[in-house]
């Protein structure tokens, strides 16, 4: 049996401000820090240990995964980073208020935005300076791939290959692994290990900070998963992120 654990990272700026953020690279708040902090303190505390640890590109998620692994006493591990676990890229919304975005165009707009499974927000213009084609981090991904939006189909079609090449032959091969990412790429992931229908994963929203165990078998199919930590607080944490597209 292998675990595999996957942390959401911390509360960001722009979740404090409700803003989509998508590829934009903001860092954590002080509460962000203390939830990156306290999962790494109940990983250590309930026996955790990891090989190899795995992140995004994006400042938020790899702030949260140097927290966990200093409070492990594991800053020394192996740290493999990927655009490919970048949040889902949420093009021309990015920087836009979420609250304000569902006055505007109503809560089931919104909701769509966020959560439809393959139907993504309008895109970013190739001269739009928010658009991170230029950023050096991205020089290795090709022209067909870089997103200017993504649903999160499109992200479970850039994520997978990611898991297939890299994630899942280390767990197979027994290495212990952790992964800080974000609420749409843990959800990409989420969907395809435990098969969850594209109706269905409308209603899945991932807390900031708290550690989602799988336990997977030989042939890396879900035993079962779980949080660790408070199941009252971590609901009411989840149902906030669903919240959050409210006017
Ligand atoms: O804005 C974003 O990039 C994501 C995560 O913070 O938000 P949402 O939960 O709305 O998909």
């Amino acid at each position: 049996m292998h675990k595999l654990v996957l942390i959401r990272h911390g509360e960001s700026t722009w979740n404090l401000e409700n803003r989509f953020t998508g590829w934009t690279d903001v860092d954590l708040t002080p509460l962000g820090l203390e939830q990156a902090v306290s999962a790494g303190r109940l990983l250590k505390a309930e026996g955790y240990d990891f090989d190899l640890c795995y992140t995004s590109v994006l400042k938020r998620a790899t702030r949260t995964l140097w927290h966990v692994l200093d409070e492990m006493d594991r800053t020394w591990l192996p740290v493999v980073h990927s655009w490919r676990l970048n949040e889902r890229h949420y093009g021309a919304l990015q920087g836009l208020n979420k609250a304000d975005m569902a006055r505007q165009y109503g809560e089931q707009q919104v909701l769509v935005w966020r959560r439809s499974y393959d139907t993504p927000p309008p895109a970013l213009e190739a001269d739009d300076p928010r658009w991170e084609r230029s950023d050096r981090r991205y020089d290795t991904v090709k022209d067909g791939e870089f997103p200017r939006t993504e649903c999160l189909k499109d992200t479970v079609a850039r994520v997978l290959p990611f898991w297939n090449e890299s994630m899942a032959p280390a767990i197979r091969s027994g290495q212990r692994v952790v992964v800080a990412a974000h609420g749409n790429s843990i959800r990409a992931l989420v969907k395809y290990l435990d098969g969850i229908s594209d109706q269905d994963i409308v209603g899945l929203n991932i807390p900031n900070g708290i550690p989602l165990i799988y336990e997977l078998d030989d042939q890396l199919r879900p035993l079962r998963h779980y949080y660790l930590g408070d199941a009252d607080a971590i609901a009411r944490a989840a149902a906030a992120v669903a919240a959050q597209g409210k006017a």
